[in-house]
């Protein structure tokens, strides 16, 4: 019985993300044999956010040092190669936790800024790669276990605004959501066929067609209500029912819109649109959600108000709560303490799990442990800055976790992940489990 499997080496290296800036990739070679001859590796790469909470764990990056502008990642790198390797080599890889221990006790602070989450997560997940490589058995399986067979309903954005495009809608994502699928296969084709009607609507009004961080289309538009009904004629063109095929998600980002001097959050393109000033206060955002939920089939939002405001999300939750998801992302930056928090104080109802806001995956896993037995509704999620690694596929699938974010589908860093969970819809056969989160 294969019970120890040693780390016998451990190599990062500088690579590009989907936004041409430098990222780290780790390789993790685990086996009793000679590396190369018995060994199995496993490859991980680490994505990046652009709209980052101010709670995530710190993603090194070398600065005035560096070259890109400030933004490449040698010291990250450099850490992976010396200090995360020393702490790993030779100990088991088949005991995740005791890996990510080892990296947590190596960095040594509370947001990994020592060694950096950008090294400490590609040398988590590059283990767990390696570990299910050497058992033969799928990722997916590797972290969820014998059972595991739930796939996630995309949340698929479709529409980009806020710091994720140069134009002038403010929400940073509009995503179509195929709770009416039978299964994956079907799900990524009815989200595939809204996203080609939509540019062909676009096209029709004359309006842009080009794309943002996420691939979906970044027209400029006057306000989210203007986005919304280009959407609904979008799935109705595609041939489906709004609010019984296919529902909507909004992620507000609205720490980004959010202006601490003025204690509200600032529409800038809606404002320039419509030749004056658009301001709201925390209690006139959830108005504004109350307005576009009866308007429109939304059934998640994310990031409904600005990542400090705890008891605006206790209200937001009161109010709201019972009727639509509200998902933590800068609230909780995957992190059980914020979470816990959260949850004692009953604000928001979901959380989204970026494993590049903590730095590891047990830590990750974690927060979605956490969750799940606090009836809290889990979303797995990409960043803007992605990879071609598809790890969050897999860790989807493994947590059960029902729903998944990872953007539009014309990119191939977006479709690296669609793509896999095509590969394990096709292995899960019948077994396959596809559920509307929201019934
Ligand atoms: C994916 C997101 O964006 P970023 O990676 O820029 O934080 C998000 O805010 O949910
Ligand atoms: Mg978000």
């Amino acid at each position: 019985m294969l019970r120890y499997l040693p780390v016998r080496r451990v190599h990062a290296r500088q690579v590009l993300d989907s936004r041409g800036n430098p990222t780290v990739e780790v390789e993790v070679t685990v086996g009793e044999g000679v590396i190369g001859i018995n060994g199995y590796t496993g490859r991980a790469m680490v994505p990046s956010g652009a709209s980052t909470g101010k709670f995530e764990a710190v993603e090194l990056r070398d600065g005035e040092k560096g070259n890109y502008g400030g933004l490449s990642v040698h010291r990250a790198v450099e850490n992976v190669n010396t200090r995360l390797a020393e702490a790993i080599l030779g100990e088991n890889a088949l005991n995740q936790r005791f890996i990510d221990h080892k990296i947590i006790e190596t960095d040594g602070t509370d947001n990994k800024n020592s060694v950096g989450a950008n090294a400490a997560l590609g040398v988590s997940m590059a283990v767990a790669r390696a570990a299910a490589a050497a058992l033969r058995i799928p990722l997916y399986q590797y972290m969820g276990g014998c059972h595991t067979g739930r796939m996630p309903v995309p949340m698929m954005n479709i529409l980009n605004g806020g710091r994720h495009a140069d134009n002038t809608v403010d929400m940073q994502e509009f995503m179509i959501m195929p709770a009416g699928a039978s299964n994956m296969e079907e799900a990524i084709r009815m989200c595939g066929e809204i996203y080609q009607c939509l540019k062909i609507i676009l096209k029709q009004k004359k309006l842009s067609t080009a794309v943002g961080d996420e691939g979906g289309f970044a027209p400029d538009l006057e306000d989210s209500e203007k986005v919304l009904e280009l959407i609904m004629e979008a799935v109705k063109k595609a041939g489906y029912e709004p609010g019984k095929d296919i529902y909507i998600a909004i992620d507000a980002a609205a720490s980004e819109l959010y202006d601490k001097d003025r204690n509200a959050y600032v529409f800038p393109g809606e404002s320039l649109m419509k030749g004056k000033e658009i301001l709201r206060d925390s209690e006139q955002m959830i108005e504004y959600y109350e307005r576009l939920l009866d308007q429109f089939p939304i059934v998640s939002i994310e990031d409904g108000l600005e990542e400090d405001d705890w008891e605006g999300w206790k209200k937001l939750t009161k109010y709201l709560g019972a009727r639509v998801q509200l998902v933590g992302d800068d609230l909780f930056v995957t992190n059980i303490k914020r979470l816990s928090c959260g949850i004692r104080q009953k604000a928001a109802n979901a959380i989204l799990v970026k494993v590049n806001q903590i730095g590891t995956l047990s830590e990750a896993l974690d927060a979605v442990e956490m969750a799940q037995k606090s009836g809290y509704r889990v979303v797995i999620s990409h960043r803007s800055g992605e990879t071609e690694d598809s790890f969050i596929a897999d860790l989807a699938v493994a947590t059960g976790a029902g729903q998944i974010k990872t953007g539009a589908p014309c990119r191939s860093d977006r479709n690296a992940k669609y793509n896999q969970l095509l590969r394990i819809h096709e292995e899960l056969g019948e077994l396959e489990i596809y559920e509307n989160p929201f019934v």
